[in-house]
């Protein structure tokens, strides 16, 4: 018995290791240097504890350019050449057609836009492209105002009643600020909603897309296992059914109520209507995109936004304490903007401040909230000595290709300068990958630049920021989606 026993456990054993080690040696074939695997847990056996965009820029200055790696049991291609960026995402882009497509546990959120596959995503994203054009974004800049002006308002509170008495600036965390504040700005810029105690961290709203995305979730070892064993997800922490079911009976009732109306407000959820429209015709029932799956954009809108939105806000304000010099170049621009306008944020003008958009885009370099964009590769593809087989996954490690010191000389030092534009012509046109690039990049961009941007200037208009004693950003170890950090507290006070 105990010999059958044990045979069984061999035999169970053996499976489980050559399961896990299955697809080693393929990238080794793609003739690319490779991170060592470990004997089961390919090449992230402490996956759980290193900070993964970190990894990948050390990796990178090892390595290069190009190299594997082996993320449990999943060969993935990394990609740090802006001229390969530009065949993989571009020129080529029919052979990377797809990203993965990921189990979230609920059909709302496994329909988002990230994740349909190509002919699927195609006719969802044609319809939703014209929101995303400065002109249609300008029909929304009145909401954005509105949330925009609310914020001043919360942060001239925190200004007037939490202030230090000997020192004038009150002490906020800004990380908090900005979460609450980009809900609210995506909510009523989206959909004309105004969630309730929209501008506390505690809102029920927030709360429920932080259980959503899994914000709060710890990693640990677990967790690495998942990688090298999937079947074992089941006992990982998936994100929080209630919260998705509840966000998307408030999306359904919002869309009906407008539909039973016949309002419209030239918003997205005007978009997502003439969608829902268009459920019976013969070509979304091929495709099958249903209800649901026009529901499930409203939550990629969401949470595709607010949480990037912060987290460059945060950083921008970050920098800019970091570097007080660069902050007073920043007010005297936006002083001298109100000056010629009359004192008045026009939303129209915001491209006269080309040093707040240097600033912007050298924090979104700096920090690109997305870590990986990502493809799968769909045929086999080579280019030179490089052949990616169909199948693989192809990572753009954004934090390292933001660290190129041919592209962006000394990689870790503030400069916007580099974003002037007399100095544009100086980088590749691929070696910026905060919203990716062809014709997966983010359908946001415009929106989310916009958004931050008329927010900055009516914030520096009014606030100056200050570094503390415990000011410090500490990245959360295992993540490999949208980083994640501590809180970040900041002295603010108002401007003399
Ligand atoms: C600063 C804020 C944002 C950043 C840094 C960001 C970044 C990204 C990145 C890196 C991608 C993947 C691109 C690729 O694979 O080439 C992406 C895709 C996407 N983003 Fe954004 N995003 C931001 C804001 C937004 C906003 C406000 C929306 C609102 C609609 C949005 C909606 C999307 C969608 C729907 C996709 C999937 C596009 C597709 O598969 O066709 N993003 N974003």
């Amino acid at each position: 018995m105990i010999l059958v026993l044990l045979a069984i456990a061999i035999v169970l054993i053996s499976a489980l290791v050559l399961y896990a080690r299955w697809n080693y040696g393929t990238l080794e074939k793609m003739n690319i240097p490779v991170v060592k695997p470990s004997f089961l847990l390919g090449s992230t056996p402490d996956l759980h504890l290193k900070v993964q965009h970190l990894e990948d820029v050390l990796r990178f200055q090892k390595h290069g350019k190009v190299f594997g790696v082996y993320e449990g049991r999943k060969p993935m291609v990394f990609i740090c050449d802006p001229e390969l960026l530009r065949l993989i995402m571009v020129k080529d882009a029919e052979y990377f057609k797809d990203r993965r497509a990921i189990d979230l546990g609920d059909e709302q959120v496994n329909e988002m836009m990230d994740f349909l596959p190509y002919d699927k995503w195609k006719e969802v994203r044609s319809p939703m492209t014209p929101f995303f054009t400065q002109g249609k974004i300008k029909l929304v800049s009145q909401s954005m105002k509105e949330s925009i002006l609310d914020l001043c308002t919360s942060i001239r509170a925190d200004c007037n009643f939490n202030r230090d008495q000997n020192h004038g600036f009150a002490n906020i965390l800004i990380d908090q600020k900005f979460e609450a504040f980009y809900m609210d700005l995506s909510f009523r810029s989206a959909f004309g909603i105004k969630i309730d105690d929209h501008l506390s961290s505690d809102n029920e709203v927030l709360k429920m897309f932080r259980d959503i995305s899994g914000q709060d979730a710890e990693f640990n070892f677990l967790y690495t296992l998942t990688m090298s064993f999937p079947f074992l997800t089941k006992f990982a922490p998936t994100l929080d059914a209630d919260a998705t079911k509840k966000i998307g009976a408030t999306f359904r009732n919002v869309l009906s109520a407008r539909r039973s109306a016949g309002q419209k407000n030239n918003d997205f959820a005007d978009i997502l209507n003439e969608m829902i429209g268009k459920t019976s015709s013969p070509q979304y029932k091929r495709l099958g995109i249903t209800d649901t799956t026009i529901i499930a954009q409203a939550f990629n809108f969401i949470l595709a936004g607010y949480e990037a939105m912060k987290t460059i806000s945060t950083m921008l304000t970050y920098y800019l304490v970091k570097h007080p010099e660069i902050q007073e170049k920043v007010h005297e621009e936006i002083d001298a903007f109100l000056e010629r306008n009359n004192g008045e944020v026009l939303f129209e003008k915001l491209g006269e401040l080309v040093y707040l958009h240097a600033c912007l885009y050298e924090t979104m370099r700096l920090v690109p909230p997305f870590i990986r964009p990502e493809r799968i590769c769909t045929k086999d593809w080579e280019h030179e000595n490089l052949k990616i087989k169909k199948g693989t996954m192809v990572m753009i490690p954004a934090w390292a290709v933001h660290r190129n010191p041919e592209q962006f000389p000394d990689p870790e030092e503030f400069k916007p300068e580099r974003f002037l534009p007399e100095n544009k012509s100086k980088m590749h046109p691929y070696a910026f990958m905060t919203f990716g690039t062809g014709p997966r990049n983010c359908i946001g961009m415009r929106f989310a630049v916009e958004a931050m941007k008329y927010a900055f200037v009516h914030i520096l208009k009014e606030f100056k920021f200050e570094m503390r004693h415990d000011t410090v950003i500490k990245y959360k170890p295992g993540v490999l989606f949208f980083v994640q950090y501590n809180h970040i507290p900041i002295n603010v006070a108002k401007r003399a």
